[in-house]
């Protein structure tokens, strides 16, 4: 609820590792709500998340470190360079010497290998949300979160967008993307749900549910 907005009607849903589950849904269906109340951002005004059986809260900062967010806000140090950015997220969730390696592999991943020495004000607004992406791929994570990740990438973008989120189901993450692609959903997803005016109106496999009405 958002005052007396009722912004989503009761979901369930379950993530499981190597698995992605994608929402569609026109604007103001409640897509970013359902994300926001996944990564214990938002608090439900009813019912519980829970992250490997432990409930996640706002305050539960220990448990929503195993949760990378995509989300739609700038989150970067200005006078880092996109490759110290990264280091110093890696650092900061933990890794020692291997940091430099995640760091190298998730510049090359998100196609900013030649941008990693910029600072990140000059980066493109594309660029500016592969460093979003980059961000999650150099720390430890169960679950990832990803509200239009797709956005201000360009078509080829979005495919490489595309391979790095499979590879992260090939890994063992669980994903949930809320997206307006429906070409990414059928590229990366393994169940599809709709919303519509905060109500799922469809549920199943992607092939079943983009063959359907997703308006
Ligand atoms: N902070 C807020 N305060 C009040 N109402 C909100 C707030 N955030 C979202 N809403 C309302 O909740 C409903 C769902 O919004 P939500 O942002 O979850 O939709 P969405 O599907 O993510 O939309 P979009 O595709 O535009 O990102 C909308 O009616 C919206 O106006």
């Amino acid at each position: 609820m958002y005052g007396e907005r009722q912004a989503l009607e009761p979901v369930d849903l379950s993530l499981r590792a190597r698995k992605c589950v994608v929402l569609l849904g026109a604007n103001g269906s409640g897509k970013s709500t359902l994300l926001r109340i996944a990564c214990g951002r938002d608090t439900p005004t009813e019912g519980t998340v829970r992250l490997g059986g432990v409930p996640l809260t706002e305050e539960d900062v220990r448990t929503r470190t195993q949760i990378g967010v995509v989300a739609d806000s700038v989150g970067y140090y200005p006078d880092l360079t996109v490759r110290e950015h990264l280091h110093l997220v890696a650092v900061a969730h933990g890794a020692g010497a291997e940091a430099d390696g995640m760091v190298e592999s998730a510049l090359v991943d998100c196609r900013l290998d030649d941008h990693a020495d910029a600072l990140p004000g000059s980066l493109s607004s594309g660029q500016t949300q592969a460093l979003l992406l980059a961000s999650v791929l150099v720390r430890p994570r169960k679950l990832l979160v990803l509200d239009e990740p797709e956005q201000r990438l360009d078509p080829f973008a979005r495919d490489w967008l595309a391979g790095v989120l499979t590879a992260e189901k090939k890994a063992g993450t669980a994903l949930l993307v809320a997206t307006h692609h429906t070409d990414l959903a059928a590229a990366v997803a393994d169940r599809v749900l709709v919303l519509r005016e905060g109500q799922v109106v469809a549920d199943g496999k992607p092939d079943e549910v983009l063959a359907g009405d997703i308006a």
